[in-house]
């Protein structure tokens, strides 16, 4: 049985203050990580912060993005060794966002991955097809080959342990959610895809999250789902007691 993995995105928003008291907040009403994985993945400047208050709670701390490099010339960079020296326990790696605005490409995606392990980082790694892809009934190889090459060169221990976020970019802050059956149909591939380029063992526990408008009303729907073993979540998870409801709905899914 996979345990449920909620995380939210707090993507560029929220002052240190603010942050600081969400976490102070939340964190003794997160239930225990023995039932759901709780991850909150805020910008950098609030992880020092963050990381220490969530010490010794069941809130566990990740980043939007780093670079693959330890160290080195890279201006504004933040490097896996930074993360874990700060004790992040997840990095969300190539969201759609970063792929859109930033230049991520699968190749540095995959670059990441390789790196967050080597630096007892957890990825989470998105993928997820544009409304053009989608009209074009190219989802499935397009998402396909994100997952193929997101996870290339990994152990079959490291896949176990890695998240994929099936997130269509067409349901990114939109209010258009995928409906529970669309967005199973993606992740159940995904399953597959990963039980080709592994093993069936791997695909059973790797875990495959859902995002895109999700919030406290569809969140139950979508992880009564047979593939979908989590979420994750942007606009819902910035309120505190929007972001403990879908918590709970994890808790509540397995
Ligand atoms: O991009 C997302 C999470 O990474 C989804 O964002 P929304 O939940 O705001 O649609």
């Amino acid at each position: 049985m996979r345990k449920p993995i909620i995380a939210g995105n707090w993507k560029m928003n929220k002052l240190v203050a603010d942050g600081a008291r969400f976490v102070v907040d939340i964190r003794e009403k997160v239930p225990s990580s023995d039932e759901v994985d709780t991850v909150v993945c805020a910008p950098f400047v609030h992880i020092p912060f963050l990381s220490e208050a969530a010490r010794e709670f069941h809130v566990k701390i990740g980043a939007q993005n780093m670079h693959y490099e330890e160290s080195g010339a890279f201006t504004g960079e933040v490097s896996p060794k930074m993360l874990e020296d700060l004790l992040v326990d997840y990095v969300i790696i190539g969201h759609s966002e970063r792929r859109q605005y930033f230049n991520e490409t699968d190749e540095t995606v995959n670059k990441k991955t390789l790196a967050a392990f080597e630096n007892n980082l957890l990825p989470i790694v998105c993928v997820g097809e544009s409304l053009d892809q989608r009209e074009n009934n190219e989802t499935m190889s397009f998402v396909e080959g994100q997952v193929r090459q997101a996870l290339d060169g990994l152990t079959d221990e490291q896949a176990k342990q890695a998240v994929i976020a099936y997130e269509p970019i067409w349901a990114i802050g939109t209010g258009k959610t995928a409906t529970s059956e669309q967005a199973n149909e993606v992740c159940a591939h995904i399953r597959q895809v990963v039980q080709d380029q592994f093993s069936e063992e791997v695909a059973q526990e790797v875990r495959v999250q859902y995002g895109g408008s999700v919030k406290p009303d569809n969140i139950e729907e979508l992880l009564s789902q047979s593939d979908i073993d989590g979420a994750l979540v942007g606009g819902a998870s910035l309120k505190e007691d929007s972001f403990l409801k879908l918590v709970e709905a994890g808790q509540n899914a397995r």
